[in-house]
């Protein structure tokens, strides 16, 4: 039966990118993704610009749901100090098959662990599955009317502290309005929006970063 697209996009890194080198790794996804085929990864524009909010806030307990084939787990990882906790959730399972083989060409396997399951299910489980008490930094790239949902399982489950930092995707497109409205309109947070665009288009798109301030 005809390969996916998640399947032909490790292919591709398995190919192109040098084992061990997450850089190679990186470029070899945006190569496939520009001259091949489209993938929803975050991209190479938008990647810089969560590469920086990462600098800046060098996490010691990193969360991102939605790994997809693990591009922008990828992109975190190579910048975490080492000791960094970071967990990736993802529900397909087929693309948590492909995203542990790309993270591992990677050679960042021992940074990452790929949660298989739902955030709604798994974000209560946080504690007691990963010893994590709250997170410094939450990348959201996961289905857009989940954000608003799961920024409050955040707060309900104790596990944002003043200072934590969620870095949200596509929140113009496919956009996420109602997570919008909710973190604009909260004295809780305190947001920064930095437009760009649609992973390899000339869409517009952006990312939100909003400051948990307890
Ligand atoms: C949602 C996907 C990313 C992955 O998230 C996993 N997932 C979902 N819900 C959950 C959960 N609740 N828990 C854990 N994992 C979860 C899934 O299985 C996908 O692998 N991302 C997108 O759909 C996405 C789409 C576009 C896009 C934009 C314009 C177009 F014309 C078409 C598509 C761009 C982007 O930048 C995206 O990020
Ligand atoms: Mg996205």
């Amino acid at each position: 039966t005809r390969s996916t697209r998640p399947q032909r996009m490790l292919k591709a890194v398995q190919k192109n990118a040098t084992k061990g080198s997450p850089e190679s790794v990186i470029s070899a996804i945006d190569y496939f993704c520009k001259h091949s085929e489209w993938a929803m990864n975050v991209g190479d524009e938008k990647g810089s610009i969560l590469d920086s909010v990462v600098t800046e806030v060098n996490p010691s307990t990193v969360l991102e749901l939605g790994t997809y084939c693990g591009y922008s787990t990828v992109r975190i990882a190579r910048l975490l100090s080492p000791g960094t906790k970071f967990i990736t959730l993802e529900f397909n399972p087929a693309n948590v098959t492909v995203a542990r083989q790309i993270i591992a060409h990677a050679g960042l396997q021992d940074k990452v662990t790929v949660v298989e399951g739902s955030s709604g299910d798994l974000i209560p489980q946080m504690k007691e599955r990963f010893g994590i008490t709250t997170f410094d930094f939450i990348f959201l790239d996961h289905w857009k009317d989940r954000y608003l949902p799961d920024i409050k399982l955040f707060e309900e489950c104790g596990l944002l502290r003043k200072g934590s930092v969620l870095l949200a995707d596509n929140v113009i497109c496919p956009g996420a309005p109602e997570y919008l409205e909710y973190v604009r309109n909260s004295p809780r947070y305190e947001n920064r929006y930095y437009p760009a665009h649609l992973e390899y288009t000339k869409v517009e798109d952006g990312l939100e970063k909003s400051v948990f301030l307890g």
